[in-house]
């Protein structure tokens, strides 16, 4: 998918939500277990329920790999079902990948190609070579961790390494790379303050925003200083949206979690 077509999405359905499909099988409702594939079946009446409400959809991998086998089915199932159903719908690998370049071309592959995501959540870590291989894909976006919504964060993200903070090196060096224009970058929502700084460096990237709802981020205070001339934005959430409820009527539930976070997100775009 181009940026262009995200932007048109969120125009027309007023909203830049992406929801996290963060699948636990001990959270979901438990009469699911009974399903052939209740991690599949969880996610399809979420995503039912809730397309219309949103533009993007973000699985962590994490929540499938630790199902082994059967969660890695029931992610590429549920991909599948999203490209095939709902083609409209920007999906985001939440796999945080990134290695040496031979190895980063295999991760690339594995999402791009086998998954046939939109995008992946990549870690600048490891630098250039590591990230270069997923910017080559055309119409495919690498979302590179920059500032992120926990604690750790501050562990290494925010100190100064020859008088900057390493988020905002990352931020500046990575936009002199090939293909640059296809990177977005992660930035928390617990981290409002910091993004008129952020903005100073990447004006148009687009920012995939999680950490509103389970993690406390404000939207408000996120887009007042967040949000530029397309918008460009993508403010996840995952359990907040998710758990709603865990009984016959969760993906119902899960919907009105969503409205309301789409409502607060069609007055900000009108104003
Ligand atoms: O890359 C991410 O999506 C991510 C980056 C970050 O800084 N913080 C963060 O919470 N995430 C992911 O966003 C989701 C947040 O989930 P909730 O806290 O349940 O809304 C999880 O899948 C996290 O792994």
């Amino acid at each position: 998918m181009t940026t262009e077509q995200l932007v048109t999405q969120i125009q027309k359905k007023k909203s830049f939500l992406c929801i996290g499909l963060d699948v636990d099988i001990h959270k979901m409702p438990q009469h699911l277990l009974t399903e052939e594939d209740p991690i599949f079946a969880f996610n399809k009446a979420i995503i039912d329920a809730t397309h219309h409400l949103c533009v993007a959809y973000k699985p962590n991998t994490a929540f499938y790999e630790a199902y082994g086998l059967k969660g890695w089915k029931a992610l590429e199932k549920t991909i599948n079902y999203l490209n095939e159903t709902y083609p409209e719908i920007f999906t985001i690998a939440d796999a945080k990948r990134g290695d040496i370049g031979n190895t980063s071309s295999m991760y690339a592959k594995a999402f791009f190609k086998d998954l046939a995501f939109d995008s992946v959540t990549v870690a600048p870590y490891m630098g250039k070579d590591s990230v270069e291989p997923f910017l080559a894909f055309k119409d495919k976006h690498t979302i590179m961790l920059a500032l992120t919504s926990n604690e750790g964060a501050f562990d290494f993200q925010t100190k100064k390494v020859e008088g900057k903070e390493l988020y905002k090196q990352v931020l500046e060096t990575s936009k002199r790379w090939k293909n640059a224009e296809n990177l977005m970058y992660v930035v928390g929502a617990t981290k409002a303050e910091y993004f008129a700084e952020i903005r100073k460096i990447i004006p148009d990237s687009f920012l995939l925003v999680p950490g509103v709802g389970a993690q406390g981020g404000n939207l408000q205070e996120v887009c007042k200083y967040g949000m530029n001339k397309h918008v460009g934005l993508l403010v996840n959430s995952s359990r907040g949206i998710i758990y709603a409820s865990n009984q016959e009527n969760f993906a119902e539930a899960s919907a009105g979690k969503a409205k309301d976070l789409q409502q607060q997100m069609e007055v900000i775009l009108n104003n």
